[in-house]
């Protein structure tokens, strides 16, 4: 997991929305090929929003072939968005499994989810998936917590009556599926669930705490939501990055994420060709071990690595350490062997 610590929540909001932009140029999507988003409720992504809108406005970013799963009827979705590619989980279907199984069967014909985008509950829960929820969850009907429903009441004119008590959610599942998680923290009121799931366990009362098994979850926060972690966390973590600008080491994704590769049944001549990845998508988001490698074919060219020399070619250390006047008669048994095998090597014999 990666931790991204901004000083506001401003420039918090700004990173990601140059991430997610950043990630659909790199994608080109096209109309068979779109690039997928889970879009979360809340207040947290709103400025990240903004900053889209705002720069779709300014011509910098095309939606035209993103494809979205919005948890709710958010603006954003009706700004950018084709209205043909937005998904929502419609709370009022008659057929309440029925709409939550299709939205999976949805998310599957699109090839599954490219990059999810989350917030965080107060209580550390992930999309609708409070204190409780089994970690292999997919969608379905959820009871929100008394926390969520406070929470929640803010977009509900204060009235926490009016706010419903049950939610249509993805699963935790569904979630650890997408190929890339990135969550956005603000706020002091968030540092405690931060806290535990960044430094605790994966826990099912802090359901986000099983991002910890996804291998490419990045949590973007404010420097206030890092008020209970460990001090040497904070450290660490702002070493990562600060390392990696020095290095030149951009902290990347599996190159076939970033350009979300074609399937197997592409013409593996036609794509060495183009240098594209013929395996799987899904089988590629798997893949964790990719990322480290293509952080080692990015780092700078360094010294030669000492471990790479067997400590038994190490030429003449022994013999320049006797100096031919210390050779006396005088030497015990383990001295003379010691000095015959140093003026073996001195003399550029090699031992045999
Ligand atoms: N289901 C949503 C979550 O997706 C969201 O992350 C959380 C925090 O909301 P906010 O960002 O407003 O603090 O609220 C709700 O419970």
């Amino acid at each position: 997991m990666r931790l991204v610590i901004r000083d506001e929540k401003l420039a918090a909001s700004g990173y990601v929305a140059q991430y997610i932009i950043d990630r659909i140029h790199k994608f080109a999507p096209t109309e068979s090929r779109p690039f997928v988003v889970g879009l979360p409720t809340g207040s947290s992504p709103v400025l990240i929003y903004k900053a889209l809108v705002a720069r779709h406005r300014a011509g910098d970013i095309t939606f035209k072939h993103v494809v979205t799963f919005n948890m709710l009827d958010i603006f954003f979705s009706h700004v950018v968005v084709q209205p043909d590619n937005i998904h929502i989980l419609n709370g009022n279907a008659l057929d309440l499994e029925g709409e939550c199984g299709a939205y999976e069967a949805k998310i599957k014909a699109v090839g599954g989810i490219d990059l999810f985008l989350g917030g965080i509950g107060a209580d550390g829960h992930i999309a609708f998936n409070e204190p409780g929820s089994s970690l292999a969850s997919r969608t379905r009907v959820k009871t929100m917590a008394f926390d969520t429903v406070i929470a929640n009441s803010s977009f509900f004119g204060g009235d926490m009556e009016l706010v419903p008590k049950m939610a249509l959610t993805v699963g935790v599942q569904t979630i650890l599926e997408a190929r890339e998680v990135i969550i956005i923290v603000t706020g002091a009121q968030k540092a405690l669930a931060l806290q535990k799931c960044i430094e605790g366990g994966v826990n099912h009362m802090y359901t986000l705490s099983a991002l910890q098994l996804h291998p490419h979850s990045m949590v973007v926060c404010e420097e206030n939501a890092t008020l209970e972690l460990q001090v040497k966390t904070v450290k660490y973590f702002k070493s990562i990055e600060k390392v990696s600008k020095e290095f030149g080491i951009a902290q990347t994704i599996p190159i076939s994420i970033q350009l979300g590769s074609p399937v197997t049944d592409a013409n593996p001549a036609e794509s060495a060709v183009l240098g594209k990845d013929t395996r799987s998508r899904q089988d590629s988001a798997n893949e964790d071990f990719a990322a480290v490698v293509e952080g080692i074919r990015l780092a700078p060219p360094t010294k030669p690595s000492l471990r790479a020399v067997t400590p038994e070619l190490f030429p003449d250390n022994m013999a320049s350490r006797v100096s031919p006047t210390s050779r006396s008669p005088s030497l015990g048994p383990e001295d003379r062997s010691f000095d015959r095998m140093g003026s073996r090597i001195s003399s550029g014999n090699v031992l045999a």
